[in-house]
């Protein structure tokens, strides 16, 4: 398998630049979601699996929506999402709410779907490299379900893991909830 973390992103991320578009989250989480009210989401850029058309419904549902805020030690804070028109730009072209309510926000969370590069069986998930969700994942309400936003070709085997990694619950795909082992609920 993948020597490195940084091996398996380059990898993960090469294949997900080689695709036609981007498939969006909002069918297949229509039908698995949970009675929760707010949820912790991003903004897609690029490749990732998009969440713009699985927000807009979230909200027009009632629901509330946090958003990521990258700080400059790539911690994150986390904002409301009045509405996609309401973002405004942070670092490394990503959009991000313009009001923070903090880094512990993420604990008022019912649900966090998490950006991921790709993710195991056995729930260990690798991001982008800045520890962002290894921090916040850690700041969720214990018994939050966490579920890692990845294509259906980015659920693996084995992946480089560090004990910082935070498990994570389940992955969603623009197809399908999978749950993953591990994480506490079997
Ligand atoms: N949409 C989205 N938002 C997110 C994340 C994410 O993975 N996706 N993050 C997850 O932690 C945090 C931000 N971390 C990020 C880390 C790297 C890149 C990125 O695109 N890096 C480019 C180089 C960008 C540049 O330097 O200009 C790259 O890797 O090619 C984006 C976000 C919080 N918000
Ligand atoms: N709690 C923490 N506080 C500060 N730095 C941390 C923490 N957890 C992890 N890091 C650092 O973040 C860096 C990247 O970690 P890792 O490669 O696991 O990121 P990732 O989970 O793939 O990315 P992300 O969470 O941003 O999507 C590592 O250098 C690690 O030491």
């Amino acid at each position: 398998m993948f020597q490195t973390k940084a091996a398996a992103r380059q990898h993960f991320l090469e294949a997900r630049r080689l695709r036609p578009h981007a498939a969006g989250l909002l069918a297949s989480a229509q039908q698995v979601l949970p009675e929760v009210y707010r949820v912790a989401l991003y903004v897609s850029m690029g490749p990732e699996p998009q969440t713009g058309a699985l927000i807009d419904w979230l909200l027009a549902t009632n629901r509330e929506v946090l958003l990521p805020i990258l700080y400059a030690d790539n911690d994150l804070g986390w904002g409301v999402a009045p509405g996609a028109a309401d973002l405004v730009p942070g670092r490394l072209g990503l959009s991000e709410p313009p009001t923070d309510l903090g880094s512990d926000a993420i604990a008022t969370a019912d649900l966090v779907i998490c950006p991921a590069v790709a993710v195991t069986h056995d729930g260990v998930r690798l991001g982008r490299g800045g520890g962002s969700y290894d921090r916040a994942l850690a700041r969720v309400r214990p018994g939050t379900p966490v579920w890692a936003a990845v294509y259906d070709t980015e659920i693996v085997d084995a992946l480089p893991s560090d004990a910082h990694d935070r498990p994570v619950d389940a992955a969603l795909t623009p197809n399908r909830l999978i749950p993953l082992r591990g994480s506490g609920d079997d």
